[in-house]
């Protein structure tokens, strides 16, 4: 059996990144080609090519527990259940500076009650959880339950693992019982199937899943760059496109899309909302 495929780039810069690398190599196997030109695209390729080391290089490290949970998720291969649409694939991990962005945004919105839409191993539930205090919790929902499975492994044996909350069963469904049962969440993170977005926001807000000062954090919100650089989008980035223009459009909250990795967009209602 062959070693799993390394992972492939996923985020607009690192897309940018491989595409300007290819670039070069064509430039600079070609006879002739002119010295400012392949001058040109050294430094381009430099610059998007050192972007992401840089943040990591330059943000908190992750946890023991997180690295080693990010470990065993690249060291899993993930083939078997190649063929299922949605297949996990250790991409879809969020990594080291989302996991810091999302302990800052704990931090700095007191979250003692927070929801994940979309667990996959758990990095980023755990990276939360870690940030949350004492009595704090992460209620997080996952369809997958061979991932979900995989993912509680490691929370049984990581030092804020108690604190999570595995929901097995497709999100909305799970949203519809949480707010049944009259829960309400200071932080919500969207990370699951992009077609589910419109609907999970909608639910969290008609349904007062989120508290009136919360915050959503909604992730892949840049899709590759699908929304303005194809014309053949795949589905998820028709799904990102609409979801984009519809939260921009919804009169009930205020948003910011950050460059972050492969694009979050920080959601909370508006005033006249609350
Ligand atoms: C991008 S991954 C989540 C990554 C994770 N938040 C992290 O940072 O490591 C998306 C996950 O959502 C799950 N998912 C997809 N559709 C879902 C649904 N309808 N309900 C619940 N989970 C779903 C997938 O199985 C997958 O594990």
């Amino acid at each position: 059996m062959s070693a799993p495929k390394a992972p492939r780039p996923v985020t607009p810069a690192s897309i940018l990144a491989q595409q300007l690398e290819q670039l070069l190599r064509l430039a600079e196997s070609i006879p002739g080609t002119d010295a400012s030109l392949l001058s040109g695209l050294q430094q381009a390729s430099r610059l998007a090519g050192g972007l992401d080391p840089y943040l990591n290089q330059h943000s908190s490290p992750a946890s023991p527990d997180l690295q080693a949970l990010e470990k065993r998720t690249l060291a899993h291969d993930w083939r078997s259940q190649a063929d299922d649409p949605g297949a996990p694939e250790p991409e879809m991990l969020s990594g080291q500076v989302e996991g810091q962005l999302l302990q800052f945004l704990v931090h700095a919105t007191r979250a003692c009650d927070i929801l994940e839409i979309g667990m996959f191993t758990g990095y980023s539930a755990l990276a939360m959880a870690e940030a949350l205090p004492t009595g704090g919790r992460v209620v997080t929902c996952e369809l997958n339950r061979d991932v979900a499975a995989f993912a509680q492994e490691s929370f049984a044996t990581a030092k804020h693992g108690a604190k999570i909350d595995v929901r097995v069963g497709p999100a909305q469904e799970t949203l519809l019982q949480l707010a049944a049962a009259g829960e309400a969440f200071d932080l919500v993170f969207i990370d699951a199937d992009k077609a589910g977005y419109r609907s999970y926001l909608d639910t969290l807000l008609t349904h007062d899943l989120i508290t009136r000062e919360g915050l959503i954090c909604v992730d892949n919100t840049l899709m590759q760059g699908q929304p303005w650089a194809t014309d053949q989008p795949t589905p998820n980035g028709r799904a990102i496109d609409e979801f984009n223009r519809a939260v921009a459009e919804d009169p009930r909250v205020e948003q910011v899309l950050l460059p972050v990795r492969d694009g979050v967009t920080l959601i909370r209602r508006t005033e006249a909302d609350r």
